[in-house]
């Protein structure tokens, strides 16, 4: 059942190869910019953008605030793609089916980016997570976007997770707060995918946390995947947009309005950071367009 939905490598490869003939950029990066974060592609400079739905085999952006619109163009003298908006709950293969059209294109290190809900103690709305390890709910229970034949052109059978979050880049990361201001609210921790589309219940937050969870969201661990098991470099940071309601006695709740909302007043943030670190990573030579896979 699972492998019915994975797609070939043809697929991937057309859908590369229509964007290399509309687009004359060759990206080293890709971003994926999370609920409320979109406007990060705005800023690319010497833009080519095209809508999901016109580019063959690319899946639709199905969640609020996400634009979905695929945008090129250079960043502090990097070139980049970034996903304006990502499509969570069709199947893991469609969501994680551009991060090997990007592999297809070139590209070497993939950014991605998330709004969460907190359950670490210390952690407030509005503060920035670098991403150290993810848990994979839906893939420990097989809904793992590597399930079906594996495609070796694109990696091994049974690919290393650990380490699969850069520590240099982390650590460049970290940096680059200190220097912009926002160390104060840089925070550091485990993101755990659920499977969603509805929040936690009070007993589901309760197990995160005493799992050692300190931020949890309904995407990214698929992506990470598929980009690790094909050599990608990864960077991730959480916005945390709430709390996760973790006692019977709390009154409020989460609603995605919130999310967006907390999204766009530290979007400026993330944005600053994630465009210093782009600046500033040093990315190995892009002449592997179609040569290791
Ligand atoms: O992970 P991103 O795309 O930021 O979206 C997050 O925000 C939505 C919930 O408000 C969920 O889709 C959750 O995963
Ligand atoms: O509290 C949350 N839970 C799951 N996903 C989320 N995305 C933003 N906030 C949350």
């Amino acid at each position: 059942i699972l492998s019915s939905s994975a797609h070939s490598h043809d697929e991937y490869q057309k859908t590369a190869d229509w964007l290399m003939s509309q687009t004359k950029h060759r990206p080293q990066v890709a971003i994926i910019c999370g609920s409320g974060l979109g406007m990060l592609a705005d800023t690319l400079k010497c833009q080519d953008s095209f809508a999901y739905s016109d580019i063959p085999g690319f899946p639709q952006s199905t969640v609020q605030g996400h634009a979905g619109r695929l945008v090129f163009g250079e960043l502090k003298g990097k070139t980049c793609v970034c996903m304006q908006g990502r499509s969570n709950f069709p199947s893991v293969h469609q969501t994680t089916f551009p991060i090997r059209v990007f592999k297809l294109l070139g590209v070497e290190t993939l950014i991605v980016t998330n709004a969460a809900g907190s359950l670490a103690d210390g952690f407030q709305p509005g503060d920035i997570m670098i991403i150290k390890d993810h848990i994979n709910f839906p893939g420990l229970v097989g809904l793992n976007p590597l399930c079906g034949l594996n495609d070796d052109k694109f990696g091994p059978r049974f690919p290393a997770m650990s380490g699969c979050y850069d520590k240099g880049l982390r650590c460049l990361a970290a940096e680059i707060a200190k220097e912009l201001g926002v160390a104060g609210f840089l925070q550091e921790g485990v993101y755990a995918m659920v499977g969603g589309p509805n929040f936690e219940t009070i007993a589901e937050a309760r197990l995160l946390h005493r799992l050692g969870v300190d931020a949890v969201g309904m995407s990214t661990a698929p992506e990470v995947v598929v980009a690790a098991h094909c050599g990608l470099r990864v960077f991730g940071l959480s916005l945390i947009t709430n709390k996760v309601v973790k006692s019977y006695e709390d009154t409020e709740s989460v609603n995605h309005e919130g999310v967006l909302e907390v999204g766009r007043l530290r979007s400026h943030s993330v944005q600053q950071l994630v465009t210093e670190l782009v600046g500033r990573m040093e990315i190995n030579n892009n002449d592997n367009i179609n040569k290791s896979v």
